[in-house]
């Protein structure tokens, strides 16, 4: 379970995370030749942009999942849309030949759920946690199970008070 009180902090930027995207990208670029992207809202949204504009992939489908309501506290995991039925069936059924994409794995939850519904699809995520990590096949980043990530959609420029003094 993700602690409330944890208190280390990985804020990422844009440059950082459009490194990292790309970077993913590299990685997913080998032989495998892609049927679609599914990415996972909303925190998939903006790296499946990224790696699909890179990749040259045009067919994109979402699932939207929604568990964490209060900042840092995950409540019942939600499918607002299911993915549709014929991208499952791409590659022979199961969503062989589709990639997962999406921001982060933390408890591993979400992951689990998706790939309840694709099986055989590639999950792909530009950050990971350890007990999330066994569900991801292709990750960039991996931070302790305290540490909070925050994205750059998700914050602003602020004064920091001196380390000293
Ligand atoms: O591994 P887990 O513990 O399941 O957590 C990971 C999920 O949590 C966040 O989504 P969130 O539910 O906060 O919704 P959002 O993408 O709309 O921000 C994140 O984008 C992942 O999808
Ligand atoms: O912005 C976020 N940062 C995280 O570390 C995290 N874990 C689950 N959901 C998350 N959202
Ligand atoms: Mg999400």
């Amino acid at each position: 379970m993700v602690d409330a009180r944890s208190d280390k902090a990985f804020p990422v930027s844009w440059d950082q995370f459009h490194r990292d995207a790309r970077a993913l990208t590299w990685r997913l670029s080998g032989d495998q030749k892609w049927q679609a992207i599914v990415c996972v809202t909303r925190g998939g949204l903006v790296p499946a942009a990224i790696v699909a504009r890179e990749l040259g992939i045009r067919m994109i489908e979402t699932i939207c999942v929604a568990s964490y309501q209060n900042y840092k506290e995950q409540g019942e995991l939600k499918v607002l849309k299911p993915v549709s039925q014929e991208i499952v069936d791409l590659g022979g059924g199961e969503g062989a030949g589709v990639l997962v994409i999406d921001d982060l794995v933390d408890t591993g939850r979400t992951a689990r759920l998706v790939r309840e519904m694709l099986p055989k699809a590639h999950y792909a995520t530009l950050y990971s946690k350890p007990m999330g990590r066994p569900l991801v096949d292709t990750f960039i980043t991996e931070v302790s199970q305290d540490t909070w990530i925050y994205f750059p959609w998700d914050m602003g420029l602020t004064f920091q008070p001196p380390i000293v003094g």
